[in-house]
């Protein structure tokens, strides 16, 4: 059975710690959007409601009247490129819903792929439980829920996305909610929970959530609910086009249609007749009732006039300034798992995601080993001839740009996680510090195997420089180059939103540095402004050809044979000074060490762009709450009400 009954959530709401309950009320608020191409419009205008503890409130609406708006803006994250106004009180104070005072569950389903529904619930149950509780009452609790949402048989199923056929799109919806009720929060927003389930799961899901309403708040947006469905709603919100065509009692509604003039037919589904009735989309003439018939829009004016008479609307007015007048208690932020251990679990999880999924490093080992092979034999047992300084130089720089720049490969299963991190971060399940920690270790084994296997074959087969050192430098140079490639593209996905800009993006940079890296064009021939100052000097390509280059040639001796005849023996060093004009003031030990510092500043800059965008993006919803009774001007006002 998918449905556990209360007694599991009595248990579970005992587990963690007691929070008191929420009241919300959001008044006379409007919402506008403004873009280049429709200039600014009204998203929702003039909405006053409320939700009260141990209710279920719906809001309903044909698609695109503002029911994900009017979530995200009581729950305080409405998107950029929208003003606000109106007042939005929880338990009669402003305050910013913190971590741990609400859950949201977003009408996309962004998780990691590769995991399979065990895996996914689980971590996200020590990421988000408390430090305090043991490891088995984390998995208990995660093994409650996932029945509850009726998953108990796709448990060891991978979710699967784009790499992969997984479980169904209903199957993922549940998962997300699970996700997000696994510390079954005090004030829970859904956007369309039921959306690409069918109507038996839709069903037994929303039974879930309303059986967990007990001392709770949740606020639910819905498209076209099931009779069985509508009859577990406490409240109904039901907009059409940002405006209130009724709140109120969801058992009331039927009346209210009734009394207007539009009387839900026999044997048809309420929400069905609701909805067909003020869907303004396909214009169609509506009857009513001895009248005749009437188009959408002025059956909508009808309702929403008939609405504002109504005994409903006096009555969410007076429980508005009720809920007002208490002054409850302000929401406090509940603590996060330490540090630590959300670094752990995340970089456990990353691991799993990594091994799992083909893309992210196996795909690209197994290309590796192909390219080194020919490499290998390409150069084959290169000897120690003249000519084998210019072949030892084109195959070190094959190896440093353009095998690292295969690196990029990683980039679409990098920007899935980033997605899947991005939507944590937002719910507050963890940080950016973690995330970046997680990831930076986490791909660490893999970058040495990918290092260390095709860097052997091409190592050896090609006959580089002799000597246990030599080699491990080698594959160390590899390793490093591969992880700034990675952290580059880190930076690139955190600022480029989309993925096919971003690995051309990427590859700019990378051709730009490789050019300018002194062995297309040796150092002192680089023309001086941009090429030279700065960018020789920026690019990892240079510390990685010099590191690669003094390895080799480093204590070599080149024969230098004419006519059958050994003329001379050159000094490797000599070759590094006079003819890659290397840099011999310092060892390839530098070179490796400036590499790495590389490293850790691009995993730095790639934080303190995840953080800039943390910070900015609230400071901006601040500020248009603070100055929101005047972000949306009278003459706007005026245009909407009139539009109204
Ligand atoms: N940031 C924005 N900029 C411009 N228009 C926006 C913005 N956000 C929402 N809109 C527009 O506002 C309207 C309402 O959007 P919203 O997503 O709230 O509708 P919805 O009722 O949830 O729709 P659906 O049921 O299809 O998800 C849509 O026409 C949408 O295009």
């Amino acid at each position: 059975m998918p449905n556990q009954g209360p007694k599991n959530v009595v248990e579970l709401a005992e587990a963690v710690p007691k929070n008191g309950e929420v009241f919300l009320k959001w008044e006379d608020l409007w919402v506008r959007a403004s873009n280049i191409k429709d200039g600014s419009k009204a998203i929702l205008k003039g909405l006053t409601g409320y939700a009260r503890p141990g209710e279920l409130l719906a809001i309903m609406g044909p698609s695109g009247c503002g029911k994900s708006t009017l979530l995200d803006t009581i729950a305080g994250r409405l998107r950029s490129g929208t003003r606000q106004s109106g007042d939005i009180l929880i338990n009669g104070h402003k305050q910013t819903l913190a971590y741990g005072t609400f859950a949201y569950v977003t009408q996309d389903d962004t998780l990691l792929a590769t995991l399979t529904v065990k895996e996914a619930v689980y971590y996200s149950a020590e990421l988000q439980l408390p430090n305090s509780m043991p490891k088995s009452k984390k998995k208990e609790i995660a093994d409650i829920t996932i029945k509850e949402m009726g998953l108990q048989d796709a448990m060891e199923t991978r979710i699967g996305g784009w790499s992969g056929k997984g479980i169904s799109g209903g199957q993922k919806r549940r998962v997300s909610i699970c996700m997000e009720i696994l510390t079954r929060p005090k004030l829970l927003f859904l956007d369309e929970p039921t959306s690409g389930l069918d109507s038996a799961a839709s069903y037994y899901v929303m039974k879930t959530i309303a059986s967990q309403c007990k001392g709770r708040t949740i606020v639910a947006s819905i498209h076209q609910p099931s009779a069985e469905v509508f009859a577990l709603f406490h409240s109904l919100c039901l907009l059409s086009s940002g405006r209130t065509v009724y709140f109120g009692p969801a058992s009331a509604a039927i009346e209210f249609f009734a009394l207007s003039g539009f009387p839900c037919p026999t044997l048809q589904n309420p929400s069905d007749h609701f909805l067909k009735t003020i869907n303004s989309d396909f214009d169609q003439d509506i009857e009513e009732g001895s009248t005749g018939r009437k188009t959408t829009e002025e059956v909508i004016n009808i309702l929403i006039k008939s609405y504002r008479s109504s005994d409903k609307y006096n009555a969410v007015q007076s429980q508005v300034a009720e809920i007002c007048k208490q002054e409850g208690e302000i929401l406090e932020k509940r603590s996060h798992v330490s540090f630590t251990n959300q670094s752990f679990v995340l970089t456990r999880r990353s691991f799993v995601n990594m091994c799992h999924d083909l893309g992210y490093y196996w795909l690209r080992l197994a290309v590796y080993v192909v390219i080194a092979i020919g490499l290998g034999t390409i150069y084959y047992d290169v000897g120690f001839s003249t000519a084998s300084v210019q072949a030892r130089g084109t195959m070190l720089m094959f190896v440093a740009s353009f095998i690292t720049f295969m690196a990029i490969g990683g980039f679409p299963s990098f920007v899935e996680d980033l997605k899947v991190f991005q939507l944590e971060k937002l719910n507050g399940h963890y940080g950016s510090g973690s995330f970046v920690i997680a990831n930076t270790l986490s791909s660490m084994p893999y970058l040495l195997l990918v290092s260390l296997i095709p860097g052997a074959i091409a190592y050896f087969l090609t006959g580089l420089q002799n000597g246990v050192e030599h080699f491990i430098y080698f594959v160390l140079v590899l390793f490093t180059c591969m992880m700034l490639v990675e952290s580059l593209m880190m930076i690139v996905a955190s600022i480029v939103p989309n993925f096919l800009m971003g690995i051309i993006t990427g590859a700019g940079l990378q051709a730009l540095m490789i050019l300018s890296g002194g062995f297309f064009r040796l150092p002192s021939d680089l023309p001086k402004p941009f090429w030279k100052y700065p960018l020789h000097y920026v690019a990892f390509h240079t510390y990685a050809f010099e590191g690669l280059f003094k390895n080799e040639l480093e204590g070599l001796k080149i024969q230098d044979v004419q006519k059958g005849k050994l003329v001379q023996m050159i000094n490797g060093e000599d070759i590094l000074r006079n003819t890659w004009q290397m840099n011999m003031n310092y060892s390839k030990w530098v070179d490796l060490a400036i590499l790495l510092g590389m490293v850790v500043f691009y995993r730095l800059l790639f934080l303190l762009f995840v953080k800039a965008g943390e910070k900015v993006k609230p400071t901006i919803r601040a500020f248009i709450s603070s100055t929101s009774p005047n972000q949306i001007n009278t003459a706007e006002r005026h245009l909407d009400e009139f539009d109204t």
